[in-house]
């Protein structure tokens, strides 16, 4: 069932190998910032495996081990010799380094943060343009003699070798971590790579992604009918966009009310996005199935894929219904699009070799016997290059710009057992916070506030003289670029305490908020 990323677009991928770095999402960002087309791939890839993907260039990322300790990973040799234009950075670079024949050591010179650097030769694609500056380190090992044929480009007082090349063979190392955007110039010195090193060309835009992208969906769909799983969120919004582009009015949207959705949400979905776009839009109230099927379950993992399945049952109810009422008996439609993007594939495994942190509905979650071929245009996509595609569709601002939340809705955001009284209490919460946020103009500045009913606790407190034991509500207010790494929001104290004095007050059951202050990693985003 998994597709691979690459399957989805004809553009070549710089291929980023990841070493187990905390930056090799940064380090494909960066490379699509250079509009140039990239893809995260894990280390256990063999040469050839790599190979077959038919890679532009190799990028080769950080990573926690010392390449001498037992077990870890191996760079091999004859990646550097099938002419493919390569760079190492950190980790990658040692290893490169060793694979090549030079000498890493553990000198005792860690160098963390920020460092001075010393550009010894601008003469050559790399650090074209690049002068002295101050780069960011994280290691502990550093590479004392260059391998045969590299030339050094630049030292630091820990790292007397820091940077070097081989022209002729087009690769590259650096030791420190240009992706960061702490290290100056580290995105002019992966252009410089990207373009004068590998010879690539800057044509990876948005522009080019909707081109392609409807292409790509008319060669899939042809003249079939075909629906779409609309949320109201963005994602779905510019899926539907682009399918309603390549095919038309071969697309019937189907908003799937699944009971756990936020209040005045439903009616939402109709008006913003059907005045929108014009497009046929049905609507599956199906709050009892999702409800019994969810009775007595709080395991997060079983949540999702109970979600995940009763999702696909109830797009293959409402294709039932639409080919009913259009009088088209017999002809089923055999397309479902759903705006999948990268990050929902990576954190659900999906991605070659990484690990399962939660399943998304609509990756993980999807049942075995799926009738349903599925149309993912945003595949390959982070949410903020989706929006800038929906903008380029000339979707309304208040679209592309919504915050995100997450198909299993409200039923990932009760800790215990979903009952309808826990739904209708935190939809009261909800509501009263999200109110709050809108009414300081803060909509624009947080990324997406999760409001968590910790329902399997409760504490005491006292209300109007009395005891009280009720639940606690979580408030998790975050900032982020792709919803892979967040910060917790800095709120306005007077703010917090606006929602927290109105939540008490008015949602019955509860007797505290508390504010959620844990970055991603560790945390998630939201609690199951
Ligand atoms: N209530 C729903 N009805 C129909 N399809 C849905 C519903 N919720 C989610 N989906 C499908 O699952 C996909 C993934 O959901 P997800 O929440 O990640 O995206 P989104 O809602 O489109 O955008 P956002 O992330 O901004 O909320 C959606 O793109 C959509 O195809
Ligand atoms: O459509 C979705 N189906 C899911 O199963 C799902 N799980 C998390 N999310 C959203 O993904 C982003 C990252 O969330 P986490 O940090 O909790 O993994 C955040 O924006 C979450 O709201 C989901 N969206
Ligand atoms: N960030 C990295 O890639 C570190 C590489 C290696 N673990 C070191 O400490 O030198
Ligand atoms: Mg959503």
């Amino acid at each position: 069932m998994t597709i691979s990323p690459a399957a989805q677009t004809s553009q070549r991928p710089v291929l980023v190998v990841d070493y187990g770095a905390q930056y090799a999402q940064l380090i494909a960002r960066r490379v699509r910032e250079a509009k140039v087309y990239s893809e995260i791939v894990p280390h256990t890839l063999s040469t050839e495996q790599l190979l077959a993907k038919n890679p532009a260039a190799i990028i080769l990322s950080g990573g926690p081990s010392s390449v001498y300790a037992e077990g870890a990973p191996v760079v091999p040799r004859d990646l550097f010799e099938a002419g493919v234009p390569v760079l190492g950075i950190c980790y990658g670079f040692q290893g490169m380094s060793l694979a090549m024949g030079g000498e890493v050591a553990q000198t005792g010179l860690r160098e963390y943060g920020s460092t001075e650097t010393t550009i010894l030769s601008q003469e050559n694609p790399l650090l074209q343009g690049v002068s002295d500056h101050k780069s960011w380190m994280s290691h502990g090992d550093s590479v004392s003699r260059a391998p045969e044929g590299f030339e050094v480009l630049a030292s630091t007082a820990g790292a007397p070798v820091a940077a070097i090349a081989n022209e002729e063979k087009c690769l590259y190392g650096v030791q420190w971590h240009p992706e960061v955007k702490h290290s100056e110039g580290g995105q002019r010195i992966l252009e410089n790579f990207l373009y004068n090193g590998a010879g690539l060309e800057p044509n990876w835009t948005t522009g080019s992604i909707v081109d392609e992208q409807v292409e790509r969906i008319r060669e899939q769909i042809g003249d079939s009918r075909v629906i779409c799983g609309l949320s109201g969120g963005v994602d779905s919004a510019v899926a539907a966009a682009l399918v309603q582009r390549a095919v038309g009015d071969q697309l019937t949207c189907v908003f799937v009310n699944h009971g756990l959705l936020r209040e005045g949400e439903a009616e939402q979905v109709e008006r913003d996005f059907v005045a929108a776009t014009g497009a046929k839009l049905y609507v599956a109230n199906e709050q009892e199935r999702f409800l019994n099927a969810l009775a007595g379950v709080s395991d997060p993992e079983t949540k999702r894929k109970i979600i995940g399945r009763e999702f696909i049952r109830a797009f293959e109810e409402a294709e039932r219904a639409i080919i009913a009422e259009a009088a088209s008996e017999g002809e089923s439609i055999k397309f479902l699009v759903q705006g999948t993007l990268y990050p929902d594939v990576v954190e659900s495994g999906g991605g070659e070799g990484t690990a399962n942190i939660k399943s998304h509905h609509n990756v993980g979650g999807l049942p075995e016997d799926l009738q349903f071929e599925l149309v993912e245009p945003l595949r390959t996509l982070f949410k903020d290059e989706v929006r800038a595609v929906g903008a380029q569709l000339g979707l309304p601002a208040e679209i592309v710009g919504r915050q995100p939340f997450p198909g299993p809705g409200l039923g990932i955001r009760i800790v215990g057992e979903i009952t309808s009284d826990r739904l209708e209490l935190l939809r009261k919460a909800d509501a009263i916070a999200r109110a709050e946020l809108t009414a300081a103009g803060l909509d624009g500045e947080v990324w997406q506030m999760p409001v968590v009913l910790l329902a399997d606790v409760r504490s005491v407190g006292v209300q109007g003289d009395g005891r009280s034991y009720g639940h606690p509500i979580v408030l998790r207010p975050v900032s982020s670029e792709d919803a892979m790494t967040a910060d917790w929001s800095r709120l306005p104290y007077d703010l917090l305490a606006r929602i927290s004095n109105r939540i008490t007050n008015e949602v019955d059951g509860v007797n505290r908020v508390v504010l959620d202050v844990t970055s991603k990693p560790p945390g998630t985003i939201e609690w199951e």
